[in-house]
């Protein structure tokens, strides 16, 4: 059985084919990257795959389980976290309380409670979260007053308030300087360790060549190769399409 899978997934915006016939299948534990130009489709995929549009046609199974008629927080809860490329944080809010309001639609979906919520166990619970992005001794900070580098980690932290056995990342390297990178890197590692399988989209090359186990590479809204790293950066359609402009 696959963790999530797509089968000949395709998206129409009044009559532009953003994604098609997309068939992609993930497995457990493997870190998968999805690559591609500006408007290759990659993250109407991400939306796609959590429910913020309908597929025009095409199916998608988590855990066999199929998802594409739910709606986002149904398939936030049936455990696919996302990221997006735009920080989505609170920014009033503190880190703490950030999470805290994620982890709420766990067990409250569609409520709010800080007051039931402000109980020791799922304090307990975000701080674990928050100590293991590295942002536990921030978690007073309002999220709007930290760095770039940090309040990315803190888009990862409230999907990962969620419990999710996915997580889609969507550009989570953009901006962040190579060492940020390579931090970065290491979290992700760390999240498909403790069993939480992550989607990658990106574009900085050294994440997607050092830590992806796997690649699907779109174009115009179609898959054009899928592989092992080295192989893709070897691939002429790859070069033609991608990788030579973007080097
Ligand atoms: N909500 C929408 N309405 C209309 N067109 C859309 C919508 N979302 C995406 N598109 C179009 O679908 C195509 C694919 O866009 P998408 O954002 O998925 O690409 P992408 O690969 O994520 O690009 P980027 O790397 O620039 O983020 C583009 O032509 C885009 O203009």
């Amino acid at each position: 059985m696959h963790l999530l899978e797509t089968k000949n997934l395709t998206k129409e915006f009044s009559g532009l084919v953003a994604l098609q016939n997309i068939s992609i299948q993930l497995q457990e534990g493997e870190i998968l990257g999805i690559i591609g130009p500006n408007g290759a489709g990659k993250t109407t995929l991400f939306n796609l795959l959590s429910g913020i549009f309908p597929p025009t046609s095409g199916e998608i199974y988590f855990q066999d389980v199929r998802l594409d008629d739910l709606k986002p927080y149904q398939i936030a809860l049936a455990g696919i976290g996302r990221t997006f490329q735009i920080v989505r944080s609170f920014g009033d809010l503190d880190v703490l309380r950030n999470l805290l309001v994620a982890h709420g639609h766990r067990f409250y979906p569609g409520l709010s409670l800080f007051s039931r919520f402000a109980q020791r166990r799922h304090i307990a619970k975000v701080e674990e979260i928050l100590d293991w992005v590295g942002l536990l001794d921030r978690k007073h900070e309002l999220a709007k007053n930290l760095p770039l580098g940090l309040k990315k980690r803190l888009e990862i932290a409230r999907a990962l308030a969620l419990e999710p056995k996915v997580i889609l990342l969507d550009e989570s390297s953009a901006g962040l300087v190579h060492e940020e990178a390579e931090e970065l890197m290491q979290l992700i590692r760390a999240i498909r360790d403790r069993g939480i399988t992550p989607i990658l989209i990106e574009h900085n090359m050294h994440v997607v060549m050092n830590l992806c186990d796997r690649l699907v590479v779109l174009d115009h809204g179609e898959e054009i190769a899928r592989g092992l790293p080295g192989e893709i950066r070897a691939d002429p359609a790859v070069i033609e399409a991608y990788l030579g402009k973007e080097t």
